[in-house]
């Protein structure tokens, strides 16, 4: 069996990455993923200046008793743009695709970093983070429809038709995936779309100190881990069904190769790891590049193509 696939004609030796944001926001964690045995890697979201993001603490994991997970509020801490352009200007390609994630804090932010990105010589690819923030107060970009149109026109333009990707909320409604997906259909250089990002604005109370755990927004933060995996099978399932001509790239609740098999048998072509990398370190990948081998193994396929978005109905 091979887990080797192809993404936008670009070949990958397994379908394995990181999610943006986790162990990806400065070189010596890129420079490690590029070590590891990811079929590709994304940095961190950036927006156009360096932030600090957050007070701390701003990322817990949930562990002790089952399920398990994470819960962050980080706030956008990153380098700022130029510095992840200048390590798209020095990835090694030959070694696997590289993914640059950008979260503008304004619509003229994001398409600032478009513009630098349009005429860049390198085959990096673009996944726009639409869980960036929208005018304060308003609903994050991916939950204002009318905002994510503008955006998506604006920026496809301003990219001159390349292809690119988005990074999307969960939905939680049958007319969202609807409604997101016409939206998506509209642009076909938007060449794939990342399902999930966190599960926005959970709240995990710790019973000995009666307290949050987290110390942003009053605890309030992004659930990751085992707690979003049907949620995120569920997003990629639905926006594979709608979206016939973009590929999606699983995100949420992967920690071993059967969290990674059941995405891929929803749709996704890419599978990205966050909490369990965050925990683990790129190691993982050596891990779960093995544990999906095996599940291949004992089912008879021989590639990602034999299972590959044919998840049954009852
Ligand atoms: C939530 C935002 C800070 C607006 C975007 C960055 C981000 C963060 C973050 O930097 O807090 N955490 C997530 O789990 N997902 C994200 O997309």
């Amino acid at each position: 069996s091979s887990l080797a696939t192809t993404f936008l004609d670009l070949p990958l030796a397994n379908p394995l990455m990181n999610a943006s944001g986790v162990w990806c926001s400065v070189a010596s964690q890129l420079e490690a993923l590029l070590e590891s045995e990811s079929g590709a890697m994304v940095t961190k979201s950036c927006t156009l200046d360096p932030r600090n993001g957050n007070p701390e603490p701003r990322y817990r994991v949930l562990d002790g008793n089952k399920p398990w997970g994470s819960i962050n509020s980080m706030g956008l801490p990153n380098e700022g743009f130029p510095y992840y352009l200048r390590y798209t200007e020095r990835h090694d390609y030959e070694t696997k695709p590289l993914f640059i994630s950008i979260s503008g804090l304004t619509l003229d932010d994001n398409l600032a970093m478009v513009d630098s990105l349009k005429d860049a010589v390198t085959p990096a690819i673009l996944e726009i983070n639409l869980s960036c923030p929208n005018v304060p107060g308003k609903a994050q970009l991916g939950y204002d429809f009318d905002a994510m149109d503008t955006l998506l026109a604006e920026v496809t333009s301003g990219y001159g038709q390349r292809q690119l990707g988005v990074k999307l909320p969960p939905y939680f409604d049958i007319a969202h995936f609807d409604e997101a997906a016409a939206i998506l259909n509209r642009y076909p250089s938007v060449a794939f779309v990342t399902c999930i990002n966190s599960i926005g604005n959970a709240l995990v109370i710790d019973i000995n100190t009666e307290s949050v755990i987290i110390k942003p927004k009053d605890g309030f933060g992004g659930l990751g881990g085992d707690y979003v995996l049907p949620t995120a099978l569920a997003n990629v399932n639905a926006f594979y069904r709608r979206c016939p001509e973009k590929a999606v790239i699983g995100c949420g609740g992967v920690k071993s190769g059967h969290e990674a098999f059941l995405h891929i048998l929803a749709g996704a072509t890419l599978v990205q790891m966050g909490t369990a990398l965050y925990e683990e370190g790129p190691g993982i990948f050596t891990r779960v590049k093995a544990e999906l081998l095996e599940i291949m193994k004992q089912k008879g396929y021989e590639n990602l193509a034999d299972f590959h978005g044919k998840l049954k109905t009852l």
